[in-house]
């Protein structure tokens, strides 16, 4: 099994790219949609979060008001650091169990779309570590766009991060997305060739395939021993 990683700063476009390997029928986890899971209403994390940063973070239907918990640790590096140590477990299994049910399908090349691949240091589990650039100008102005934001909240949140151009000097493939959707579109035909390439022996072994061919060989080489002895 060969697991991809894929990650960037925000609004870099990893999202854009993770909707590119979806069409290529290549799997995605995305650590977003889990971690929205993780603070839904009445989940583990939604209680130790409420529980941290009190009821002023709850909208009027009880579920947490990401806009205003955003605002809180965006711009405060100890209340995000509180945040994502509450969190992290709950992140970490529920990307687990999507990985462990897609090897249970069968697939080999896994993308795991996480934005803080290299904060939360789950780098060493991904080979190739794929990372979207854009040009700070570029990132900011897609961001305040995307999310109708003020520039101050943007910075906030860019801030938050280990700096693109440190996880851009970690990648084993970088895609330089501050062209036009159609240049992004070429590069990524060449970073598609790259991630599909034949799996290595060992990333074989590590697959449901791999692992039941490993098996099967045991099975058959404890009833060949058998036989010779007896
Ligand atoms: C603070 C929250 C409620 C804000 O929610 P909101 O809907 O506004 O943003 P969303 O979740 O869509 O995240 C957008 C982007 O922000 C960045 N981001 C999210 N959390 C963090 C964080 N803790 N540190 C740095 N950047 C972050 C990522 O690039 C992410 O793609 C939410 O981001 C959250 O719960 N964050 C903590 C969980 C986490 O670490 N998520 C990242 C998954 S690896
Ligand atoms: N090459 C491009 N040209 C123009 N706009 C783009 C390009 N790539 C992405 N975008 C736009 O930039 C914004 C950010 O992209 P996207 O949401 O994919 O980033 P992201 O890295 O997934 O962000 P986040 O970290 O918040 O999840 C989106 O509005 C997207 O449509």
């Amino acid at each position: 099994m060969r697991l991809v990683g894929l990650t960037g700063g925000i609004a870099s476009g990893k999202s854009t790219v993770s909707s590119m390997f979806k069409h290529n029928h290549i799997p995605v986890v995305d650590a977003d949609i889990i971690a929205r899971d993780a603070l839904k209403k009445n989940s583990g994390g939604y209680k130790k979060v409420v529980a941290a940063f009190g009821p002023d973070i709850l909208q009027d239907d009880g579920q947490v008001d990401r806009l205003k918990l955003g605002r809180i640790v965006f711009s405060d590096a100890s209340k995000r650091q509180l945040l994502n140590r509450l969190l992290a477990p709950y992140i970490s299994s529920g990307i687990f169990l999507e990985i462990f049910k897609l090897w249970i399908k069968g697939h080999k090349v896994i993308v795991l779309d996480i934005p803080l691949l290299f904060e939360a240091k789950m780098d060493k589990w991904t080979k190739p570590i794929v990372v979207v650039w854009v040009d700070p100008e570029t990132q900011l102005r897609r961001l305040m766009e995307r999310d109708n934001s003020t520039e101050e909240d943007a910075r906030n949140r860019i801030n938050a991060q280990m700096s693109l151009d440190l996880k851009k000097s970690q990648a084993d493939i970088v895609i330089d997305n501050t062209g036009s959707r159609q240049d992004l579109q070429e590069r990524f035909s060449e970073v598609l060739s790259q991630v599909k390439r034949p799996l290595t022996w060992t990333e074989f072994w590590l697959s449901r395939d791999g692992a039941l061919s490993a098996l099967l060989g045991v099975i058959i080489g404890v009833l060949a021993g058998k036989k010779l002895f007896w």
